[in-house]
This record gives C-alpha cells, structure tokens and sequence, in this order.
C-alpha cells in the first residue's frame, strides 16, 4: 500500500535518490573530467564561454550543505555539467564524448529510480 506522500517524504525521497545517483556519477569510468572544477586560469576561454561552471564535487558540496529542494533541482546541476561539457568540447573528442557517455548513463538511471 503506498504511503500518503508528505512534502517532507517526497523530499527525503528525493534527496535519498540524489545521494545513489551522485555515487553512480562519481564512481562511473568516464567521470574523470567532471569531478572537480575546471581549473579556469589553466583552461584558456573557458570562463568567458562557460557562464555557469558545475562539476561533481560541487554538487557533493550542495547536497552536504542541503541546498537541494528536491530531485528536479539535483538534475538541473547535473545536467549543466554535460551541456557546459558539449558547448565547450568536440563531440568527437575525449573530453566531448566522457560527457555524451555520462548523459546517457544519467538519463537512464533517474528515470530508472522514479516512483
Ligand atoms: C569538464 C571539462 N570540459 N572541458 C575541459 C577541459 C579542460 N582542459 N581542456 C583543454 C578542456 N577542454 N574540462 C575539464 C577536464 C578536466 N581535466 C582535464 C585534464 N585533466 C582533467
């Protein structure tokens, strides 16, 4: 029988599914460039191209600091992380297809934890 769902419940819910997922993220192989900050000083162009900079260990920072409201927040940070990835990286290039890999193994396991 399902429980009546609180805000509270769907919220821990939610916030449980973003701790798997992130531990996911950040075990996957092809994780290797997202899981700090783009080094900006090092990384000539990006800080003018990219005006949103997000990696991994940001997102562990967030979720730690409980500034997730909800699942739909978690997936916004995470999906800034590929798409500042494909604007600023070649498909065909290492760094371009780490982010397409990791999308695609992201798509598929959120929609996978949903009730
Ligand atoms: C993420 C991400 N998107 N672009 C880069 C990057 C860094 N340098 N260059 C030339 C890029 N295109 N990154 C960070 C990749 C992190 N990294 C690079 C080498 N070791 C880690």
């Amino acid at each position: 029988v399902k429980k009546a769902k609180t805000a509270k419940d769907s919220n821990t819910h939610g916030l449980t599914k973003c701790r798997v997922l992130l531990a996911e993220l950040e075990a996957h192989p092809d994780a290797w460039p997202f899981l700090t900050p783009v080094n900006q000083k090092a990384v000539p162009g990006y800080r003018k191209v990219i005006k949103k900079p997000m990696d991994l260990s940001t997102i562990r920072e967030k979720l730690t600091n409980n500034q997730y409201l909800n699942l739909e927040t978690f997936i916004a940070d995470v999906n800034l992380i590929f798409d500042n990835c494909e604007k600023f990286n070649e498909d065909d290039s290492e760094i371009g297809r780490g982010g397409h890999s990791m999308r695609r193994f992201f798509d598929k396991r959120w929609t996978e934890l949903l009730d």
